[in-house]
């Protein structure tokens, strides 16, 4: 996909044309361009006009940055739901662009709770890293024969799901370039962690607060270990996420990396994680990859 992004700058400033000693002609301009086609085009341009003196004249300097990516991130960002800003991706690109090469086409492993934005992140950093997107609650899905998890959990129980799921993973690290969204109990049995680890693993630490507005806010029906609650919807799910964590907390920090929407929430100074867009939360999952691709350089250089 292309997408191409202009924005202009103009600045203005009066000059004395004793000083720049020489006598002022007309419109006298000039312009100066440069092209990288990867990151796009800057082009910078100034242009003198008379003032309301004969000494005074008036410099207009244009800043043009125009951007024109090959898969710029615009499919899932301008999808209306979740607007991203000019800056954002112009970051996302440039970031990804930045440590892509140090993955050396391993996979990236989301993992985080259920609501937490595997799916939603996911395919932004698929996206902005040329990478493909894969979840693996579709594949077990698959696997078993177009049937829903919910159904899954329902016909065959939760052991059965979990075998899937282990073989799904298994299956996912022979493969390269691919971010995947685990399902959110993935990361209670050690062997998928044996797995995982072959790529690279990021939790989403999203507030337990958060997390129930937004599956509230969607329905319970295709997470079936929240559906059988009765009751006011918000304190359930709440009261469900919070057993679930008690039990995964652990487990999550297994992972490589971890993104908490607290610590945007307090760089960004929102006061709300909920006011946090998916592209400033990919932004920070590329920074925390970058930190760990850091740290395990320097350890292989330290032996
Ligand atoms: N940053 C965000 N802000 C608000 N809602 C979000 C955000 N990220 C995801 N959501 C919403 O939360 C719900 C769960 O997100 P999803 O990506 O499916 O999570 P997961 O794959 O971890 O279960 C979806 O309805 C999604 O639109
Ligand atoms: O937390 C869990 O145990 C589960 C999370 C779900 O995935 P999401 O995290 O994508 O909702 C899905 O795998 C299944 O319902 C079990």
């Amino acid at each position: 996909m292309e997408a191409k992004v202009i924005q202009k700058l103009q600045l203005s400033t009066w000059i004395d044309s004793e000083k720049i000693g020489r006598k002022p002609i007309r419109n006298v301009g000039f312009s100066q361009g440069f092209r990288d086609p990867k990151r796009g085009q800057v082009l910078i341009s100034s242009q003198l006009q008379p003032g309301r003196s004969s000494s005074n004249w008036h410099r207009k300097v244009s800043l043009e940055v125009s951007c024109s990516y090959n898969n710029f991130p615009a499919s899932v960002l301008e999808s209306g739901k979740y607007h991203a800003t000019f800056d954002e991706r112009l970051i996302l690109k440039n970031k990804s662009l930045e440590i892509e090469p140090y993955l050396k086409g391993r996979c990236i492993y989301l993992v985080g709770m259920m609501g937490s934005g595997k799916t939603t992140v996911g395919k932004i950093l698929s996206e902005v890293l040329g990478y493909s997107f894969q979840d693996c609650d579709t594949l077990v899905e698959q696997e078993v024969g177009e049937v829903s998890v919910a159904e899954i959990f329902k016909l065959y129980g939760e052991d059965f799901f979990r075998d899937k799921e282990t073989e799904a993973l298994r299956e996912l690290s022979l493969m390269h370039r691919l971010v995947v969204s685990t399902g959110g109990g993935a990361v209670v049995r050690p062997i998928n962690w044996k797995y995982m680890h072959k790529g690279i693993s990021v939790w989403l630490d999203v507030p337990l607060e958060a997390l129930a507005q937004r599956i509230v806010a969607v329905g319970t029906d295709s997470r079936p270990l929240l559906h059988n609650e009765s009751g006011d919807a918000y304190t359930k799910t709440f009261m469900r996420l919070t057993a679930l964590f008690e039990e995964r907390g652990d487990a999550y920090a297994n992972a490589n990396a971890r993104v908490s929407l607290e610590n945007i929430a307090a760089k960004l100074g929102r006061r709300d994680v909920s006011d946090l867009s998916p592209a400033a939360i990919t932004i920070e999952a590329l920074e925390q990859i970058e930190g760990f691709l850091k740290n395990e350089d320097g350890l292989r250089a330290a032996f």
